[in-house]
């Protein structure tokens, strides 16, 4: 058994009773990822000396070890930026970014709560895909089945911890890159509210989408860094300033009376039976439990996939203009003059993925189009996250799949952008509304690939959220599976 297999709360009271040290755990998180991350490729970059003279230090100074994940080693995603530790966003062009002039808010919070940084993690470049094969760096591969895509984009930061790498990580999610790689590869990820967590420091997609999200085994550590991480932040003007419970707090296991929407268009056409038939016995489980269940509809949803890529693709268009070869990254050598410079920049800078999005973006916001596309988006954005309110007036939460399927294998899709993309399709709905949203395991297929339940949360909600997820992980042994990867562990 790994440390890892151990909760948060488990390894803190090991290394308060002096049974571990933080080294061990830092020694023990990278001992994994040698064992391991050849093959499934969840790092980008390692933070090797660093954290284990952080541990170190923490390990003097054990006296008073009280900040909330005191010694814990954590991956994080490649587009937050770290101070001083390269960050990619998985692009080549940013792959001489070596030495961050300052930490994003998020990182700034797990330094407070001294937390270590194991590394900087997978994705697909700019966070623009759903199988972590547009990184510029290595495809990253789902431990349970290393012929298949791991999900993405924060396809490394789903692997790390279903890999025993780190015991959890941080993702973001715009259109569902953390919970469609935590249904893929068997973990808990979390997209809070839009505005919960602050977005100071992550590189920005889309900024009307983005949030960034805890991805652990269980569900309790979800809540307990979703706790460290979220409030307001007066550096981004798009948090909320709204008091964060303890999440914690509100697994307390009882969803007698619980009140669950099933939207018919989640378990429509294109959703393989598998993955019905996962759900709808997860539903007979919160019926066993007390909680009762309503099919409802959220009609606008047929339009999500085209109003998200609209308006993502449009917001990362504009976002992406800093990426010119003056200021970040790297810069076309032999250009002639300076606009030359910035067109060979990004040509060949960027990937196909992330030229792909900046013209389709670049067209929807043009003049003549903008009325057309990009408003018309707007528009249909605000039907959908009525929808979600409206089913909210008479439930507590929305229940159905994360994904249509589960993984896929490497190569399948990659030539393919509108398969590609249809993967998002019971996610993308979430983030166009804002509420938040978990993908918790809920089962296996035939070929032994992990199947992820989605539930779905009022605004700011998040701890009715987690205390349905925490229920029903009680009640069923999912999370406990491990890929046999690397053949050392159990
Ligand atoms: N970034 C995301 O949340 C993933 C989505 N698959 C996208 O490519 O836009």
């Amino acid at each position: 058994m790994s440390l890892f297999d151990y909760t948060l709360r488990e390894l803190q009271e090991k290394l308060h009773n002096k049974e571990i040290s933080v080294t061990d755990l830092v020694e023990e998180s990278y001992k994994r990822i040698e064992e391991v991350d050849e093959e499934v490729q969840a790092f980008i970059t390692l933070n090797k000396e660093a954290a284990k003279q952080k541990a170190a230090e923490l390990d003097q100074e054990r006296g008073n070890a009280d900040a909330k994940l005191f010694g814990l080693p954590i991956g994080v995603k490649d587009n937050i930026v770290t101070k001083g530790l390269r960050t990619t966003a998985g692009s080549q062009f940013l792959s001489n970014f070596e030495e961050p002039l300052y930490d994003a808010t998020v990182v700034n919070k797990l330094n407070d709560a001294k937390s270590v940084t194991i590394g900087k993690l997978n994705m697909d470049e700019f966070a623009m895909g759903s199988s972590n094969e547009n990184s510029s760096y290595a495809a990253a591969r789902n431990p349970w089945n290393t012929d298949y895509v791991p999900g993405g984009s924060s396809g490394g930061s789903a692997v790390a911890v279903a890999a025993g790498e780190v015991p959890y990580s941080l993702g973001s999610d715009t259109g569902g890159s953390i919970r469609q790689p935590a249904a893929y590869c068997g973990v808990v990820g979390l997209k809070p509210t839009y505005g919960r967590v602050s977005r100071f420091g992550l590189i920005a997609f889309a900024s009307s989408l983005d949030q960034i999200g805890p991805i652990t085994r269980n569900v309790e550590d979800n809540a307990f860094l979703l706790e460290t991480i979220a409030g307001h932040d007066k550096m981004d003007s798009t948090s909320a300033n709204v008091e964060v419970p303890k999440y914690t707090e509100s697994l307390t296991g009882d969803v007698k009376g619980l009140k669950i929407a099933v939207p018919k268009e989640y378990l429509a056409e294109g959703v393989s039976t598998e993955v019905k038939e996962a759900v709808q016995a997860a539903l007979k489980e919160y019926e066993k439990m007390g909680a009762t269940w309503e099919e409802v509809s959220l009609p606008h949803s047929k339009y999500a996939l085209s109003t998200y890529y609209l308006l993502s693709s449009s917001e990362a268009s504009a976002n992406l203009a800093r990426f010119d070869g003056v200021r970040y990254g790297k810069r076309a050598e032999d250009a002639e003059t300076m606009l030359d410079m910035f067109k060979r920049s990004r040509a060949e800078g960027f990937g196909d993925e992330v030229k792909r999005r900046i013209m389709l973006g670049t067209f929807a916001l043009s003049s003549g189009y903008y009325d057309a596309y990009y408003k018309k988006a707007q528009q249909v954005r605000t039907l959908i996250k009525n929808d979600f309110e409206k089913v909210f007036e008479d439930y507590d939460v929305i229940i159905g799949p994360t994904t249509p399927t589960p993984a896929f294998k490497v190569g399948d899709k990659v030539d393919d952008p509108m398969t590609m993309y249809a993967n998002d399709i019971l996610t993308i709905p979430v983030n166009l509304a804002g509420v938040p949203g978990i993908s918790i395991p809920c089962g296996f297929s035939g070929d032994g690939l992990p199947i992820g339940l989605q539930i779905i949360g009022k605004h700011f909600d998040e701890g009715t959220v987690y205390r349905a997820a925490h229920a029903f992980e009680q009640a069923t042994e999912y999370h406990k599976q491990r890929p046999s990867l690397g053949g050392a562990r159990s």
